[in-house]
């Protein structure tokens, strides 16, 4: 499909005698919200490993935005536009919020710094007024100025967020966005969650919250013994007697 911004084939992973991946067949289209759920030891975090380029698959093929991702460092993909939420937050923790937000915007820009200082005092601005604009949508304003190891885990979260949104990806790849969190922080995610997602960017979720999984995604894959399984909207995820299945003796859909 010619709207498929990521399209994943055959892909295959081993790791000694095991099978982590098994011809894994994924597309995401442009501007979707698509959840890759499973049960623990699916291959869900293999998977999404692949796709910014810390393990290399054994076969199949990658495509993203029209080129290849195999044979790319975690760098090159992400300068491609592949942006990802870790589970930890990798986030600098004796400097402030705006800081933070500032770091990965200026890295965006890179090249623009390097013409002269009015060029540069320009782009400053606008690094700036962009950050700001992103603490504002997620609630972070208040605390710009706050030092980071200070925050809550739900507000560092937040925070990585930002500086996720901040390199204007053209994919987001959310892992288990709100583990950890309880279910007031979930839910305050995923409103943000929800929030954003009028920036129109794509968005790839692993995680086990089936509430958060429904309220957010328009496509579910389902992955068990490290292939899909079952894809399809939530109300057809939610039906499948082969979803059920899978899941028995571990999370309830
Ligand atoms: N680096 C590794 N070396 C060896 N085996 C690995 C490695 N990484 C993952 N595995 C194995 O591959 C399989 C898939 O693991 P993976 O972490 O991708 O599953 P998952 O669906 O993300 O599970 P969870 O929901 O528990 O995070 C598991 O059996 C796991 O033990």
């Amino acid at each position: 499909m010619t709207n498929d911004i990521l399209s994943i084939s055959g892909v295959g992973k081993r790791f000694g005698g095991l099978r982590a991946l098994d011809d894994v067949n994924l597309n995401v289209r442009q501007g979707s919200v698509h959840a890759i759920i499973g049960p623990n030891g699916a291959g869900k975090s293999t998977l999404l490993n692949c796709l910014v380029g810390r393990i290399i698959p054994d076969e199949g093929s990658v495509t993203f935005d029209g080129g290849s991702l195999l044979g790319h460092s975690p760098h090159q993909i992400n300068q491609a536009g592949i942006a990802r939420v870790f589970q930890t937050p990798e986030i600098f923790g004796e400097l402030s919020v705006m800081e933070n937000v500032m770091i990965p915007a200026f890295a965006r820009k890179d090249g623009a710094f390097r013409i002269n200082a009015w060029a540069r005092a320009r782009e400053r601005r606008a690094v700036r007024e962009e950050a700001e604009h992103i603490l504002d949508d997620l609630n972070l304003w208040e605390q710009r100025d706050q030092i980071v190891n200070s925050m809550s885990r739900g507000d560092k979260r937040r925070l990585e967020l930002a500086m996720c949104l901040v390199q204007h990806p053209k994919l987001l790849l959310l892992d288990e966005p709100t583990a950890g969190m309880s279910r007031a922080d979930t839910n305050n995610t995923v409103d943000l969650l929800k929030k954003i997602a009028e920036r129109g960017i794509t968005k790839v979720i692993i995680e086990h919250d089936m509430h958060v999984v429904f309220s957010l995604a328009e496509t579910v894959s389902v992955m068990a013994q490290g292939t899909v399984i079952a894809e399809g909207t939530p109300e057809q995820i939610k039906a499948s007697d082969k979803v059920q299945e899978a899941y028995l003796g571990g999370a309830h859909l």
